[in-house]
């Protein structure tokens, strides 16, 4: 037998963990309390501004880095993202790994009035209804963690819960698939989930393959305005980053300097 990937074990953690609290909240309660949410923010229309948008995550620590930041107050940083220009803020849920939760959800959601994505390991519909009684208006969904009826479905509950799937690629197949499913926002993951190596250049590889039509996001291995620069040579809408913020020691700042170099007027511009 093969040894699992990080991504297996992590999707084996989170199903565990998905069982516990749905043993607590079961579905029919997680689904009539998506139904009292608040409406959903657009995040189509932040991610349609001009220049290149930044997602900004909030990202305790990592299976390739381990602990990467003490946050005491996600809703600090939060605020602090939002004041530098971000257009959405990612918080990663997931526990065992990343040192997430719902409580960080539901923190950033209070603090903040842009679109906030709940980026986890989704695998069933379930923890789309609980993304969306906690507020979260974007939710993620992974190709390589999805059979490709189950990922038509839960890009199909997502959508008509009146939310966005990024919808998260690493090969030319997964995109594919993805486009297959229905997805208008693609994220091009940098690193392979499966080995954790990062490799910038998958982006350019796979960008110019999908239609103008869908938004282009470049997710990880942004440390600097230079990594914004390229991946917008590129053709991304924008920029998904989490270790360069919150190891920057001044995430305000760490962010207005990616918005201000990608909103410049020098800054390459997707081709629509
Ligand atoms: O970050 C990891 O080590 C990781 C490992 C396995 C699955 C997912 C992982 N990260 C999720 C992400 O894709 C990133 O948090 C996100 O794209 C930001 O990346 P970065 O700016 O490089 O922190």
């Amino acid at each position: 037998m093969s040894t699992p990937s990080v991504l297996d074990s992590i999707i084996e953690g989170v199903k565990a963990d998905v069982a516990a609290r749905e043993a607590v909240v079961d579905y029919a309660a997680i689904k009539a309390a998506s139904a009292q949410a608040p409406e959903p923010k657009d995040a189509m229309a932040a991610l349609r501004q001009p220049g290149i948008g930044v997602i900004a995550e909030v990202k305790r620590a990592s299976p390739s880095k381990g602990e990467l930041a003490d946050i005491p107050d996600p809703a600090e940083l939060a605020s602090a993202y939002e004041a530098g220009g971000a257009r959405i803020i990612s918080v990663l849920t997931e526990e065992r790994r990343f040192h997430g939760s719902l409580a960080d959800l539901d923190s950033v959601r209070a603090a903040v009035n842009i679109p906030v994505l709940r980026k986890d390991f989704i695998v069933g519909p379930y923890q789309i209804h609980e993304a969306r009684a906690h507020g979260a208006d974007v939710i993620l969904l992974i190709v390589a963690a999805l059979e490709q009826n189950v990922l038509a479905a839960l890009l199909d509950r997502t959508e008509s819960l009146g939310m966005t799937a990024l919808v998260e690629v690493h090969t030319e197949e997964e995109a594919n698939r993805a486009l297959e499913a229905g997805a208008s926002v693609v994220g091009v993951n940098a690193r392979n989930l499966k080995t954790l190596e990062v490799d910038r250049d998958c982006f350019a590889r796979i960008a110019p393959g999908l239609p103008t039509k869908v938004i282009r996001v470049a997710e990880s291995g942004v440390r600097g305005t230079a990594d914004l620069l390229a991946y917008a040579g590129a053709g991304a809408d924008a920029v998904l980053v989490g270790e360069g913020l919150v190891t920057s020691g001044d995430p305000r700042a760490a962010v207005s300097e990616l918005v201000t170099a990608g909103t410049h007027p020098s800054c390459p511009k997707p081709v629509r």
